[in-house]
């Protein structure tokens, strides 16, 4: 369970994000809105890249903003990145095991666990191939199965589905469907393919303007008149 509490950053005049408060149950979560509405914000609250001028984010009871972004990873939060964090010159393997320089995960049980990250992927047969000769949809699953190490708790994905083409969005799909009840852990996701968010999420969180426009089941949320002119009609 995942309760934000008035959230507020502010860069000068601009509010990103403006008294946010939602509390989040589903184990799968989607964030949409418009361009520019705080969601990326929102996500750099989480892992710790900014802080809020006001307000809380609770993870299981949890209080995460006094964390340091390290503790935070070791409480179980990931993350992927809009632009995928994938060094060329490390092989897939070498690029999941990165994140148990973050963790307290050794020897043969973290190799277990990247070579269940790995496979959960669909990367399995691709562990040693090189990050620079991965197509765009593999460094995705890479980032997937980096986020997968060492108990993850939350993972936050911004925007993994962007330029994938249809049968790989559905693999993406399937994968993010099935990290749950596989990993335990809660998946907070923003995407503009409201496909891939009506497919996936039990419950969705609308930004706007860096306000809440609306929270509730998915299907409910989309079909709102209100978040139609706000995002869908603009999209
Ligand atoms: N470092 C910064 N300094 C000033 N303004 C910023 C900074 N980072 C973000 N913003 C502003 O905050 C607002 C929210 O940006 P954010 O990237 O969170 O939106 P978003 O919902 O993720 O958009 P997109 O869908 O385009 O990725 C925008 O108006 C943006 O210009």
């Amino acid at each position: 369970m995942i309760r934000i509490d008035n959230l507020t950053v502010q860069f000068g005049a601009v509010r990103p994000l403006d008294g946010l408060s939602a509390e989040l149950t589903q184990p799968i979560i989607g964030l949409v809105g418009p361009n520019g509405a705080g969601k990326t914000t929102l996500l750099n609250v989480f892992s710790g890249f900014l802080t809020p001028v006001t307000g809380s984010i609770e993870l299981d009871g949890r209080d995460l903003l006094p964390l340091s972004p390290t503790r935070r990873v070791q409480a179980g939060l990931r993350r992927t990145f809009q632009t995928e964090q994938v060094a060329d010159d490390l092989s897939a393997w070498d690029n999941v095991l990165a994140l148990a320089d973050h963790i307290d995960l050794k020897g043969a049980r973290i190799g277990d666990e990247v070579e269940r990250a790995l496979a959960f992927t669909g990367l399995g047969t691709r562990a040693q191939v090189m990050g620079a000769a991965l197509n765009l949809y593999e460094r995705r699953m890479v980032e997937i199965a980096r986020a997968l190490v060492g108990h993850p708790r939350l993972i936050l994905m911004d925007e993994p589905g962007a330029g994938l083409d249809e049968a790989e969005a559905l693999r993406l799909r399937q994968c993010i469907l099935g990290i749950p009840q596989a990993f335990g852990a809660t998946v907070l996701l923003i995407d503009h393919d409201v496909d891939l968010i009506s497919a996936t999420c039990g419950e969705t969180l609308v930004l706007d303007f860096g306000k809440r426009l609306a929270l509730g089941p998915t299907r409910t949320v989309l079909d709102d008149p209100v978040v139609h002119r706000a995002y869908l009609g603009a999209a």
